[in-house]
This record gives C-alpha cells, sequence and structure tokens, in this order.
C-alpha cells in the first residue's frame, strides 16, 4: 500500500497548493496566541512548533494521515514485542532495555525484561568494580582508562552521550572511543595510554565487522607487547556482543562478556550493553538515570494524544515540511558544547532507519522518505552554514535544542546562547523585508542582498538542563519521531541492507590490493585499484 493512496495523503497535497503563498508573519500576525497554543511538553522537554509552516487544518489533515496509517497500531505493535522488523523476522524491542523491572514484554513467548535486568545488574558490578579500583589490570594497577572499539550504532551512541554527560563522568578515568579502521584513530587514541591501566571494551553486535575486528586484534597486540603475557587479556578486554561464540574466538572469555538480542538494532543499542563505556564513565546510578529518561518519553509517547504527542508532532511536521513543501534536509543545532556529537549520532539513528526507497512490501516507494540529517552545536554554526539556511535557495527546516540552565555557568555565557537560539528561529521565521532593510538606510543596489525572505520553518526543543534524564528522553524523542515517520512512508525503518554491498565488495578487493594478479572489476575501479598498488609500498611517503 503506497501512501501517497491514502485520502488524507491526497487531503494534504491539495491542502498544500491552497496555502503555498502563506507566510509565517501572517500566520502569527494573524493567531496572537500561535506561540502559546502550537507547543507540547513531555518528559521534561517542551516542543514549540508554531515557526513550522502550519495552520490547524494542516495539523488536524496531519493528523488524519497518522491515523489513517495507524501509527497508534504500528506503536501498539513494536511496544507490544511483535515482529515489526519483517525483512529480518525480528521483533524491534529497545524501549523493552530501559523498561522497570516488572514490565511484562514477551518476545516469543519469553518475557524478556528479566534478562536485560540481569545483564544491567552485571554491568553495574562490574563498573562498580572498575571505579571503585576493585578491578585491577594484570599487573595489579588500577585502570585508568577505557577504550571502547565500535563502529556505527556500537560507537556514535557511546560516543554522543559520554560527550554529553563529561560533566557526570569520573574525571579519573580517560575515555577514548576507536572506530575508523584507519590506523590513525587507534595510534592517536592510545599514544599517550599506557596498557597496563588501560580497559578495552570491544563492542559489536555481530562480532564480525571488519573495523571493529581489525582495530581489536590491534589493541590485543598493543597490550600483549607491552605485558607479555596471554593471561592479561581476561584482565584488560571485556566484549559486548549478540555473539557469544564469535567473542570465545577472539579468546575473551564469555564471562566478560555483557550480551543483547537481535531484537535491539544496532543504532538503537546505546542503553544495552553497548552503554558499558558509558555506564563505568558516569556511574551507575546516573545511567539508570538515563534509561528512566528514555522510558519517560516511551511512555509520553505510548499514552499521549496524538495532537500532544512529542515524537509524533515532530514527525508529522517534518512530513509535511519533506513530501508537501519540498525541504530534502534537517538541520539539527542544540545549543550545547556538550551535544556536539549529537547531529552525527542522529544521522545514523534517522538516515540508516528511514534511507529506504521500497515500502514493506517491497514496492518502489513513490515518495520521498528520509530526509539528509546534518548539523553542528550552536553558536559555532552560525559563522559557518547558517547563511545558507537563512539566505540560500533551498528550504531547510531547522530543530533547535537548548536548555535553562548551563552546567557551567560562567557570567553572561548561558543568556548569549540562548540569546542565539531565539534570534536564530526568529529570523528565520520573520526574516526582514525589503521595506525594512531600506529603512535602514541601506542603498538601493544593497536591499536585495540584506533582504531575509523569512518563512523558513524550525521546531525548538527546550528543557530544563542537560542531565543524564533529559538526554536519555531526548534520545528516546527522536528514536520515535523516526519510527513514526518510517510507520508513514510504509519503510521497514529497522534493517539496514544498504549497507551492505560495500563491505562485501571490500573484503573481495582487500586482498586484490597486495597481489598482482587480474583485476576483474570496471575500468575505473580496476585502474584505480592499480594506481594503489603501483604507489602502496613507494619507500619515500612524501612522494
Ligand atoms: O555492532 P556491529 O555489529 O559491529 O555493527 C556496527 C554497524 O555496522 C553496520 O554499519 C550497520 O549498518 C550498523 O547498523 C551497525 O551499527
Amino acid at each position: 500500500m503506497q501512501v501517497q493512496t491514502l485520502e488524507s495523503w491526497k487531503a494534504l497535497q491539495a491542502h498544500a497548493k491552497e496555502v503555498s503563498g502563506q507566510h509565517l508573519r501572517d500566520l502569527f500576525a494573524s493567531d496572537p496566541q500561535r506561540g502559546e497554543r502550537l507547543r507540547a511538553e513531555g518528559a521534561g522537554w517542551l516542543l514549540d512548533y508554531s515557526k513550522q509552516r502550519v495552520t490547524d487544518q494542516t495539523l488536524q489533515l496531519l493528523l488524519n494521515l497518522a491515523r489513517e496509517v495507524g501509527v497508534e497500531q504500528r506503536s501498539a505493535a513494536m511496544l507490544g514485542g511483535e515482529k515489526i522488523n519483517v525483512t529480518e523476522g525480528r521483533a524491534v524491542l529497545h524501549t523493552a532495555l530501559r523498561a522497570p523491572r516488572d514490565a511484562d514484554i514477551q518476545v516469543d513467548g519469553e518475557h524478556v525484561v528479566p534478562e536485560v535486568h540481569a545483564v544491567l545488574d552485571r554491568m553495574t558490578e562490574f563498573a562498580r568494580a572498575v571505579r571503585s579500583g576493585e578491578w585491577r589490570g594484570f599487573t595489579g594497577e588500577r585502570l585508568r582508562a577505557v577504550v571502547n572499539i565500535g563502529i556505527g550504532g556500537s560507537d556514535l551512541g557511546p560516543v554522543m552521550a559520554y560527550e554529553a554527560l563529561e560533566h557526570y563522568s569520573d574525571r579519573d578515568l580517560t575515555l577514548r572511543f576507536v572506530s575508523n579502521v584507519d590506523g590513525t584513530d587507534f595510534a592517536e587514541k592510545v599514544r599517550d595510554l599506557d596498557p597496563a591501566t588501560t580497559l578495552v571494551i570491544v563492542s559489536s553486535k555481530t562480532f564480525t565487522t571488519l573495523e571493529t575486528m581489525t582495530n581489536a586484534r590491534t589493541a590485543r597486540a598493543w597490550l600483549l607487547d607491552a605485558l607479555g603475557d596471554d593471561r592479561a587479556v581476561a584482565r584488560h578486554f571485556v566484549a559486548v556482543s549478540t555473539n557469544a561464540d564469535e567473542v570465545q574466538k577472539f579468546g575473551i572469555d564469555t564471562a566478560n562478556m555483557f550480551g543483547f538480542w537481535d531484537w535491539v538494532g544496532g543504532r538503537y543499542s546505546l542503553d544495552s550493553a553497548i552503554g558499558l563505556s558509558l555506564m563505568i564513565a558516569v556511574g551507575p546510578e546516573q545511567f539508570r538515570e538515563f534509561l528512566g529518561g528514555m522510558h519517560e518519553m516511551d511512555c509520553h509517547f505510548a499514552e499521549a494524544p496524538l495532537e500532544q504527542n512529542l515524537p509524533v508532532l515532530m514527525a508529522l511536521t517534518g512530513i509535511w515540511n519533506h513530501n508537501f513543501l519540498g525541504a530534502c534536509s534537517l538541520a539539527v543545532l542544540p545549543y550545547s558544547q556538550y551535544l556536539r556529537s549529537f547531529p552525527a549520532y542522529l544521522q545514523q539513528l534517522d538516515m540508516e532507519s528511514n534511507g529506504k526507497s521500497v515500502t514493506l512490501s517491497g514496492e518502489r516507494l513513490s515518495v520521498d522518505s528520509g530526509p539528509i540529517v546534518w548539523g553542528q552545536a550552536g553558536t559555532n554554526g552560525q559563522h559557518a552554514f547558517y547563511q545558507l539556511i537563512h539566505q540560500g535557495t533551498r528550504l531547510i527546516p531547522c530543530d533547535f535544542i537548548g536548555f535553562a540552565r548551563s552546567l557551567n555557568p560562567l557570567g553572561e555565557h548561558h543568556d548569549l546562547l540562548m540569546a542565539n537560539v531565539f534570534a536564530q528561529s526568529e529570523a528565520l521565521a520573520f526574516g526582514k523585508t525589503p521595506e525594512q532593510v531600506r529603512q535602514d538606510g541601506t542603498p538601493e543596489p544593497l536591499v536585495p542582498h540584506k533582504t531575509f525572505e523569512g518563512n523558513r520553518p524550525s521546531s525548538t526543543l527546550l528543557a530544563q538542563q542537560l542531565t543524564p534524564r533529559s538526554l536519555g528522553a531526548l534520545i528516546a524523542l527522536y528514536e520515535h519521531k523516526v519510527f513514526v515517520q518510517g510507520a508513514v512512508w510504509g519503510v521497514n525503518s529497522f534493517d539496514q541492507w544498504g549497507v551492505e554491498l560495500g563491505k562485501v565488495l571490500a573484503q573481495q578487493i582487500a586482498p586484490e590490493l597486495s597481489s598482482d594478479g587480474q583485476l576483474s572489476h570496471d575500468s575505473s575501479t580496476n585502474a584505480l585499484i592499480g594506481w594503489y598498488r603501483a604507489n602502496r609500498s613507494a619507500s619515500d611517503a612524501s612522494s
């Protein structure tokens, strides 16, 4: 079933034509309460969507669409453990990872919550032992550094959340995240670390990912080189994975493995044992607060009426922007230095989930699906790419994220930071008319250059402070937003076949680089490999 055949979709298309000339200036002028009306709250977050280009009728039609595609039934199916990841025959239950101990969630008749809490309890015990110094390295020294080796979902979440919650972390511990197969990543991240005081967490759902296994082998060699005894591995290496066989083959005792399950997607796994590095950094209590924030947002998503439901409102205003106003990207702009990696984390969450062009039943999708997600922490982005958002030819919807209170209150800094959040969304929405520009005494030839069209949509998300709880709720908010959009487009948001082909080809090409055998690729690929073969061993690195 294609979404564009639905009555509610057709009604939105007709409506989009009717309102195409309307400007946010007029919407605000005709409704003085708009800024107070078009907002919703949930799990400690306030969403202001009044600067989206929607009228009450637009919202009504979007809600009709959500109802017609059965968003509520689809979310009940997900939360209830149905195998909604149909192409892999899996349930999608990241919400079970933050469910309270007494929650009853089953997959194939198995209660999953007790298993979740059993792993959380083991993680807690281990994190406490590392933090207290009870767990020591092979030479008896206390561990001072934790290196998480992983990539994609086994890296982006832990890095982002560690940076976000650095304020709450144990400053005596050094955390490093190695992901890239480029040897530079490992070399630079460990150059000032002592193997005798370093814990390595190998994080990989499959435990077969090329980058992670390559880095893990290099890390083991680095450790053994220094400590000279295979028994050191047991004190310095732990694994986080769903694949016990591969963990054992690698040489990590499964007693030092923290498991999770196939119903946790990689990009939804930060709240599983993949969050072990975060738990060690901030401590088990704060980690549970983080899970508590996620759960609070899950409850809001499951229970709040659609018209007050944050993930639903964000998803639907996004659908309006992408499918009816022609926007193809979304800028996510956290005004918090601690959240500097949040846009990168969201790129995987959103683009790997909804970067799809076939429907659940395998038909070619006939409307646009997931947007290009990008962004940077404010205010820095203002001095780099905001020009294009304000005056470029493309429509770029923005999500602004800010907090009432800073964790580092220093003079005026926080007021200045937040003034910029409010100023940017105001400027984007209302712009500056040629008349206003002339009133400033601008010479006529410069008037078009200094005119801001405005009418550029944005949402603003505000919370009291960046805490483990508010971060958890923010992540769950975006997870559910992505889910709702996927449900509207009718795609499977939980597989990622598109990542496979390049991986398979790389495995074929790797041995060809160091041989001189016949190549059978296309002429471009053959020539590129030929160039590399000719140059890879050149003795003068600068030539
Ligand atoms: O955790 P791993 O099994 O090592 O997978 C790491 C990453 O691999 C691939 O890139 C997948 O597309 C990602 O979804 C996944 O997060």
